[in-house]
């Protein structure tokens, strides 16, 4: 599908999605939990999607209530009735985080996935798991990934340098099922927020959560586990930072946005947007109920985005609008996501006249002459290379086609109802 956005200011205020990153965990919770949890303000995404076929896939009864809600029931214990195929359509985290919990079970469970997640690697998931004693077997790297465990949690390393996401689904799993005391020594731990997340999602579930040695141990301490059902849990979903990100930036360079529904004093590693949006120096107001941002004379910022490499796409956009040179570290951390969202990122931004150079782990930005011919822009079938196009139109000389717009439904699929609602 295509979208053609024709440049303009824009004004309103917009409700942040739930966050995909605290959904997805939030099933994987829910599932390892005996009783019931009541979800409130559950993500719609593919992604939260593919988390709750999962879940049911693994177990667990999942209503949906007259109330809006979603009603989880497990026994606390993965289950499947035989050979079972699991379904993660896109999402990395879905797959990594439920791979080492599925891998508790002795029965052989296959793990499939479609569009981007097919040319992403599994590898580093195959080494972690075999280390473990779990028969692994994948398409040379690449998905479909059979596993049979089941997985007996021991002292081990993980490699977090790719991905934090399979020590995501290690601690779950351990967290479940530790039977004595055992320790996970990480190296060189990337994307560091998002185990702050599943510790604080760990915590609120009541599960065993692991002592934190600086992010690079992981220490959990013998618990003996109750068989006893619990008390029905309800949970809310806290909006998404990363999605907001691009509406923070729309903001800043094209006229007014006001954000409600964000924690913020969240632990999602994209609050650091606010730091950017600081630095540039656009007009930021920053409220317990709602964040405001306003366009103002922009000038180039530095920015590392080691920690939260999804807001590479909205700074790519936030820098493609300022005054000089920004630079954005942290590019190797983009090599493995829906696309290359380095080679993405450069191949359309430099069709709106933007030029990207890499040098080493950085990402150098400048603005160059805008193009005033209309253009079309390929979403390369990635959701955030989509979003950034779009909030980068809102700022150009000439219409612009967006090629692939159907991308966003993997993590925002109102995003652009929400963009045409500001436009003025
Ligand atoms: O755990 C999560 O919810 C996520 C972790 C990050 O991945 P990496 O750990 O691979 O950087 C992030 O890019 C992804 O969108 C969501
Ligand atoms: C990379 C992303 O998600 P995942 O790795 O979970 O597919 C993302 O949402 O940008």
């Amino acid at each position: 599908m295509q979208i053609t956005i024709n440049p303009t200011l824009i004004k309103g205020t917009i409700h942040a999605p739930a966050s995909k990153s605290v959904m997805q965990r939030a099933c994987a919770a829910a599932l390892l939990r005996n009783g019931i949890t009541i979800i409130d303000n559950y993500g719609q995404s593919n992604d939260d999607k593919a988390a709750i076929n999962i879940i049911q896939q693994l177990g667990a009864k999942v209503t949906y209530t007259d109330a809006q809600k979603l009603e989880i029931t497990s026994d606390g214990l993965p289950k499947v009735s035989s050979f079972s195929m699991i379904d993660c359509a896109e999402s990395g985290l879905s797959l990594r985080m439920f791979a080492p919990i599925a891998a508790l079970l002795n029965t052989e469970v296959t793990f499939v996935g479609h569009g981007s997640l097919l040319k992403r690697p599994v590898h580093f998931i195959e080494a972690f798991l075999s280390g473990l004693g779990v028969t692994v077997f994948s398409n040379e790297g690449l998905l479909p990934l059979e596993i049979k465990g089941p997985l007996k949690p021991v002292n081990c390393n993980v490699d977090g340098s790719i991905t934090s996401q399979l020590l995501t689904g290690i601690l779950f799993a351990f967290g479940t099922s530790a039977k004595e005391d055992v320790s996970i020594e990480v190296d060189n731990l990337k994307s560091k927020p998002y185990i702050d997340l599943t510790l604080k999602v760990m915590e609120d579930f009541g599960m065993n959560v692991p002592v934190n040695d600086q992010y690079q141990r992981f220490i959990f301490k013998y618990k003996p586990s109750d068989s006893i059902v619990k008390k029905t849990l309800n949970y809310t979903i806290e909006g998404d930072w990363s999605s907001a990100a691009f509406f923070m930036v729309a903001g800043a360079i094209a006229g007014n946005v006001i954000i409600k529904g964000l924690d913020v004093f969240t632990t999602q590693a994209d609050k650091k947007v606010l730091e950017a949006l600081q630095d540039c120096g656009c007009r930021l107001s920053i409220q317990m109920e709602q964040i405001e941002v306003t366009k103002h004379e922009l000038k180039a910022f530095h920015f590392d985005a080691t920690d939260c490499p999804d807001l590479f796409p909205p700074l790519v956009a936030l820098a493609a609008h300022c005054n000089g040179t920004s630079v954005i570290e942290g590019v190797h951390r983009l090599e493995h996501k829906e696309s290359n969202r380095t080679l993405s990122l450069q191949a359309e931004f430099e069709k709106l006249g933007v030029h990207i150079t890499i040098q080493d782990d950085k990402m150098i930005i400048v603005r160059q002459t805008k193009i005033s011919e209309p253009l079309t822009l390929n979403g390369h079938n990635d959701h955030r290379i989509v979003m950034a196009c779009a909030i980068a139109a809102l700022v150009a000389k000439a219409p612009v086609a967006i090629d692939g717009i159907e991308a966003v439904n993997k993590s925002y699929p109102d995003f652009f109802r929400h963009l045409m609602s500001i436009q003025k």
